[in-house]
């Protein structure tokens, strides 16, 4: 492969970071890359609750138009941000080594959810999020805060809230770690499917990138992220439920934590489920996810899924 490859990326500054990141691995592996930034429908409507709107596709439809026209080869998406279901002639070629996973709790006046007073204010508009926020402390008063981090950082300065609950990964990627006054542990706060983590999406024709990919891929990663993506894609798969699903590797043995809450009464319990198996391949990962999934349905789930 000498020739030019063509990044299709939003404009955020936490898209372009990751974009700019796969450049630098590509480049470093001798080849050509330019980046393609564009606006998406995602973006444009920012300040609606995307679940209302056409979830999360919308920030990646663009950019499918852009590799299916050939004005770019490539498009880097936070791998949560990526539906379960790829549209025809699209797939995910890599998978990148994921970095933290965790939720992180930001706040300019209080040390960590612990220390919040009954009744404060937390910024979050991730039901996932919610759900969890509520079973923890259900005395607080949850509020949607959208936008991109820095939208939402500045909200909480403005004084809109006492704190807000954001992914450990895009504030680092973005040099605001020290914005960050507490993580929670992956079991207090389970992560949503594959966060943390980047997907490198291609054209499914485009055999010579996929190849030229490979190398990128994280294997590790790669099965944590099938078993997790598997959990959502069995229980209907629409990225905007209260759907909590984290993979991580004991030894050869991948442990998943499953949480599901009600999309509407957010403060019903919170269906819980832990397992693990010893994973080789991609089907052993996605029936650890299925099996997840299971248990969650036999604690209950239909009476949560819409
Ligand atoms: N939903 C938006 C989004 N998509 C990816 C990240 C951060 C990076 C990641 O989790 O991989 C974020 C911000 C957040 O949820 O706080």
């Amino acid at each position: 492969m000498t020739k030019k490859i063509t990044i299709a990326t939003r404009e955020s500054r936490l898209a372009l970071w990751q974009a700019e990141h796969v450049r630098t691995l590509l480049q470093e592996r001798g080849l050509t890359v330019e980046l393609l930034g564009m606006t998406t429908r995602g973006d444009q409507i920012l300040d609606r609750t995307l679940s209302k709107v056409g979830g999360k596709g919308l920030f990646v439809k663009e950019l499918e138009t852009a590799l299916e026209e050939g004005r770019a080869q490539l498009a880097v998406h936070s791998l949560k941000d990526v539906p379960m279901e790829l549209p025809e002639g699209f797939e995910l070629a890599a998978i990148l080594e994921r970095e933290d996973p965790r939720d992180a709790f930001v706040s300019p006046r209080f040390a960590s959810l612990a220390e919040l007073p009954q009744g404060a204010v937390v910024g979050t508009s991730s039901l996932r999020r919610v759900v969890q926020l509520k079973a923890m402390r259900p005395d607080l008063r949850i509020e949607p805060v959208r936008g991109n981090l820095d939208t939402r950082l500045r909200k909480l300065d403005e004084g809109g809230y006492d704190a807000i609950v954001l992914a450990v990964a895009g504030l680092k990627r973005l040099g605001l770690a020290e914005r960050i006054r507490a993580c929670f542990t992956v079991e207090e706060m389970i992560p949503c499917a594959g966060q943390g983590a980047l997907g490198i999406e291609i054209r499914s024709d485009d055999a010579a990138l996929r190849e030229a990919l490979a190398p990128l891929i994280d294997r590790p990663t790669w099965l944590a992220t099938q078993a997790e993506r598997a959990v959502s894609r069995s229980l209907g798969g629409s990225c905007s439920m209260p759907l909590a699903a984290h993979a991580v590797w004991a030894g050869d043995e991948l442990r998943i934590d499953v949480a599901l809450g009600h999309p509407e009464e957010t403060g019903r319990t919170l269906l819980k489920a832990q397992l693990g198996a010893f994973v080789r391949s991609d089907a052993e990962a996605r029936e650890l996810g299925e099996r997840a999934a299971q248990a969650l349905r036999e604690q209950g789930a239909e009476a949560y899924l819409a």
